[in-house]
């Protein structure tokens, strides 16, 4: 049973010391907040949400993870901060699930309460992150499933798929797409070609969200709606389907989407924690004590 109030007594320091290390990494690269929830998200989908992502090697290798996941030295160095004032008290998976909310305040998103009270684990799971993770190519159908098979909810993964709004995907991610869909707004598509090659390049970079990736916004919807989603994975969300009333309304009331994210931001967080004596409090967050 997590609580908001976990570390009130025990570490009253450990919000704002998360608070303003992630406020120092945004500021001088904006793209750490992106980053930094989506270690957030690869983490609670594979064996809940335990930190398992940011143990050195294993779920780390996985084909969604390696060569992408970024953030890994930022909450390093926060968990170093916590325990200089809070011994072996306060959890990776805490540390990390406060960044992620921490992020999108720091890009101008909402913010909600995050409950706490969340330990370690002293694994991680390679195939589950193959297996569990959706990919840029997946249908709807696909992704749906993948969000109800860790209990979240079509409307969930709709509100989630937003934080596309804020961060980067390599050319590798969505070259098919700019080739060779027809559900794409031409002149997107033209000005991606530019940097990502028909042959090669499948490393550099491209915003997510076209107008606004640095900040936190409902702008991906209105991408969506005219067809300027970056992935495939994302325009499968508004492709004549059933989730487009759900990305209309998203797109034309921000407070709609705002709420819907922080409700799904909860849930996601409170996929599968470890807590009582289960798992441990790591001393740091790549490894398990020794
Ligand atoms: C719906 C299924 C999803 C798929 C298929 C997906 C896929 C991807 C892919 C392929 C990238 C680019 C990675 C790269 O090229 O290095 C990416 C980036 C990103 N994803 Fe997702 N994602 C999904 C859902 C989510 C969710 C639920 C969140 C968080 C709540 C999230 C947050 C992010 C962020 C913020 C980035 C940019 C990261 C950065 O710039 O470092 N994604 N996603
Ligand atoms: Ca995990
Ligand atoms: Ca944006």
């Amino acid at each position: 049973q997590l609580s908001p109030t976990f570390y009130d007594t025990s570490c009253t320091r450990a919000l704002a010391t998360i608070k303003s290390g992630v406020m120092a990494a945004v500021s001088s690269d904006p793209r750490m907040g992106a980053s930094l929830l989506r270690l957030h998200f690869h983490d609670c989908f594979v064996q809940g949400c335990d930190a398992s992502v940011l143990l050195s090697g294993m779920e780390q290798n996985a084909l969604p993870n390696n060569g992408s996941l970024r953030g890994f030295g930022v909450i390093d160095s926060i968990k170093t901060q916590i325990e200089a004032i809070c011994a072996q008290t306060v959890s990776c998976a805490d540390i990390l699930t406060v960044a992620a909310r921490d992020s999108v305040v720091a890009l101008g998103g909402p913010s909600w309460t995050v409950p706490l009270g969340r330990r370690d684990s002293i694994d991680a799971n390679e195939a589950a992150a193959n297996s569990d993770l959706p990919g840029p190519t997946s249908s709807r159908s696909d992704l749906e499933l993948a969000f109800s098979n860790k209990g979240l909810l079509t409307v969930d993964m709709v509100a989630l798929s937003g934080a596309h709004t804020i961060g980067q995907a390599q050319c590798g991610t969505f070259k098919d797409r700019i080739y060779n869909e027809t559900n794409i707004d031409t002149t997107f598509a033209t000005s991606l070609r530019a940097n990502c090659p028909r042959s090669g390049g499948d490393g550099s970079l491209a915003n997510l969200d076209t107008t606004t990736a640095n900040t936190f916004d409902n702008a991906y919807y209105t991408n969506l709606v005219s067809q300027k989603g970056l992935l495939h994975s994302d325009q499968v969300l508004f492709n004549n389907d059933t989730t487009d009333n759900t990305v209309r309304n998203f797109a034309s009331n921000p407070a709609a989407f705002s709420s819907a994210f922080t409700t799904a931001m909860i849930k996601m967080g409170n996929i599968a924690p470890k807590t009582g004596t289960q798992g441990q409090i790591r001393l740091s967050c790549s490894r398990v004590n020794s």
